[in-house]
């Protein structure tokens, strides 16, 4: 990966004030994505996925640490540079398809509308048409979104959400309100959307199916990245593609990591567990293991 990510969070934090009660949403968490990635954040309710999607979309500002989007500090960024931020940078869907689309515009108008607003209606028009043949809902350009499915909805929500070029696209449970088939159809938009027009994707979710569809899965756990799990195709020697799945776990400043669920689960791991050191690798063994 690149020195400078276009996504970059450092021992990112956010509390949230409640009442007088502290809500530590994020707590140092670690991230970095390269452009053109797809990525996934998964984690269970609560653990801060809904927070930092909201800071990389710079509509919320992070209590402290470092988060970066595209070379733009969102800690610092002014009033003025936050609205270009929002207009020029950054793409997002919400999980609610009702609110991602404008309810008395067809498909076709709520795909203009961006364009219109940055003022390109000259080239708007087939810009709309590609959009909406990308995202496979050409055939609903004139209806309403009462008159979509709740897939439809999705996909012309993507349309509107990268009709402007953003260079990042966020995307909160895109799917949470669908059935599986229109969830794979949502995901396999967002493939599209990614690989045709370079947009990188970062898709939060607590359905970890999502994996399938992304490069690499990042997993969250009470507000910090855990671990990632990296999927890539290899070819071997004979030509035959092979599906390759690595796991990954952050490593923060102070030497803490945290080992997948599974690994703990199928070893039994718990309390204390013994380490050793070998020239290029660290074991990891039962604490009650005898030597
Ligand atoms: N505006 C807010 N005010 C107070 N607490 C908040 C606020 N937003 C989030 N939180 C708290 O921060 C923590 C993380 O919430 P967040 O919505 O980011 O989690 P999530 O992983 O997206 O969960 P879900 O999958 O249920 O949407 C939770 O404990 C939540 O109650």
């Amino acid at each position: 990966m690149a020195s400078t990510p276009f996504v970059q969070c450092e021992d990112l934090v956010r509390i949230f004030s409640v009442d007088g009660l502290e809500v530590q949403a994020l707590q140092g968490l670690n991230l970095r994505i390269a452009e053109g990635e797809l990525v996934a954040v998964v984690g269970a309710s609560g653990s801060g996925k809904s927070t930092l999607l909201t800071i990389l979309s710079g509509l919320d500002r992070p209590t402290g640490g470092t988060a970066r989007v595209a070379g733009i500090d969102l800690l610092t960024m002014g009033r003025k540079e936050r609205v270009r931020f929002q207009r020029e940078v950054v793409g997002f869907v919400w999980q609610q398809t009702s609110r991602n689309l404008l309810p008395y515009l067809t498909a076709r108008e709520n795909v203009a509308l961006p364009l219109t607003l940055a003022g390109r209606r000259g080239d708007a028009a087939a810009r709309v048409d590609e959009l909406l043949e990308l995202l496979d809902v050409a055939d609903c350009a004139d209806r309403l979104p009462a008159q979509l499915s709740g897939g439809q909805q999705q996909r012309t929500a993507i349309a509107v959400a990268v009709a402007g070029s953003p260079r990042l696209l966020l995307a909160d449970e895109p799917t949470g309100e669908l059935d599986e088939a229109a969830s794979v159809n949502v995901l396999e938009a967002m493939e599209r959307v990614n690989a045709e027009l370079g947009v990188t994707v970062v898709i939060v979710t607590h359905d970890p199916a999502v994996s399938e569809h992304v490069d690499r899965t990042i997993q969250i756990r009470d507000g910090r990245t855990s671990t990632e799990v990296l999927r890539r195709t290899e070819v071997d020697e004979h030509g035959a593609h092979r599906r390759v799945v690595e796991e990954f776990a952050v490593l923060d400043r102070v030497g803490r990591m945290q080992l997948p669920e599974t690994f703990i689960d199928t070893l039994e791991l718990k309390d204390r567990v013994r380490l050793g050191l070998e020239t290029d690798h660290v074991e990891v063994f039962r604490g009650d293991e005898e030597r």
